[in-house]
């Protein structure tokens, strides 16, 4: 017997970051939105024991050890309940890696589910979102999808709504930026500088409640963008091919480097996606649109 769990991949499209914390987070306003990209995570008993596997274009960059976040999901799940975390999960990955689109944390989130399932341990919603927090500041998001306000470090959810679909394109970048890195660069950025406390901006909000795409476009913003770019200063020849190409807005997707870029129909989204394509500016591009649910057995 097994089960499969699908979850989507994650936009930001509001990231307001505050100071760095006493304990190293950074307190967020963070406006999840879920996009129809995802990964797949299967969990199959194995009296063997724990073990991981992955395919996909970015297989070869996804640890297969205990520090894979489908496996620490695994084990956080199987000591709470009393079992032994002896399965076979394998995730076919389509999520880029290491690229602001939460792919480990929706493996993490895909494994528990999927784990639940199987076990039938009888967790409440609240109890699999606790241990998702634990698992990482995204990984609550990745369970729940849809459009949400992270706040906190981002793993203390609102769900919000959205009043209509919008039509993305994502542009891959040729290497990854490490989550913790481009956080100490905003951080190094901001030295000697007043960081307001990060609130969600209401014309924003009223923006995705209305599905209004050009709207969205005028309000969208992440202040981990500056850090990125410092990090990988050619994602900004990224965004300029896409917002020339058409796009309404482009914006780096949470800690980067993969770019997003809003779009006003499916039409366009095409149209841009190929030009981008064309343009030498990123490794690959993927069309995507959103909000979605979140993880889901199949
Ligand atoms: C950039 C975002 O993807 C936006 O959604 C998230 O804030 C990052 O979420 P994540 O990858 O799940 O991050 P975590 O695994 O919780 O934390 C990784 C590292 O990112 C930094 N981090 C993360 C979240 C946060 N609110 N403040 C931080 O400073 C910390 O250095 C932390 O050690
Ligand atoms: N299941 C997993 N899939 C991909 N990477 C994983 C996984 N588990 C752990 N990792 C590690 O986490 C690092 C970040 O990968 P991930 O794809 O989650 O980044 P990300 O999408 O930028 O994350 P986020 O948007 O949540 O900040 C990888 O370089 C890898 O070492």
């Amino acid at each position: 017997m097994s089960v499969t769990v699908r979850v989507p991949a994650k936009v930001n499209v509001q990231l307001a970051v505050g100071a760095a914390r006493p304990d190293g987070f950074h307190d967020l306003a963070n406006v999840f939105l879920a996009v129809g990209l995802y990964d797949e995570v299967t969990v199959t008993p194995s009296p063997g024991g724990l073990r991981v596997t992955c395919e996909g274009p970015d297989a070869a960059q996804v640890p297969l050890d205990r520090t894979n976040l489908a496996a620490r999901a695994v084990e956080t799940l199987a000591a709470r309940y009393g079992r032994t975390p002896d399965v076979h999960v394998h995730i076919v990955k389509d999520i880029p890696v290491a690229g602001g689109m939460a792919g480990g944390s929706a493996d993490g989130a895909g494994a528990l589910l999927a784990c639940d399932a199987l076990w039938g341990t009888g967790a409440t919603r609240e109890e699999l979102l606790e241990i998702c927090a634990e698992l990482g500041s995204d990984v609550p998001f990745s369970l729940v999808g849809g459009v949400a306000l992270g706040t906190g470090r981002g793993e203390r959810l609102t769900v919000l709504e959205a009043g209509g679909t919008f039509h993305w394109v994502f542009a891959m970048a040729g290497r990854g930026l490490s989550t913790p890195a481009v956080f100490r660069e905003f951080d190094r950025l901001a030295e000697g500088r007043d960081i307001p406390e990060p609130v969600a901006s209401r014309d924003l909000l009223d923006a995705l409640a209305e599905g209004d795409a050009e709207a969205l476009a005028a309000t969208v913003s992440n202040d981990l963008q500056p850090a990125a770019l410092s990090l990988f200063p050619e994602l900004a020849d990224t965004l300029a091919a896409g917002r020339a190409a058409g796009a309404l807005t482009g914006l780096v997707s949470g800690s980067g480097p993969t770019t997003a870029f809003l779009t006003r129909d499916a039409g366009t989204a095409e149209k841009v996606a190929q030009a981008l394509g064309a343009s030498g500016t990123c490794r690959s591009v993927r069309v995507a649109s959103g909000p979605v649910v979140g993880a889901m057995v199949l």
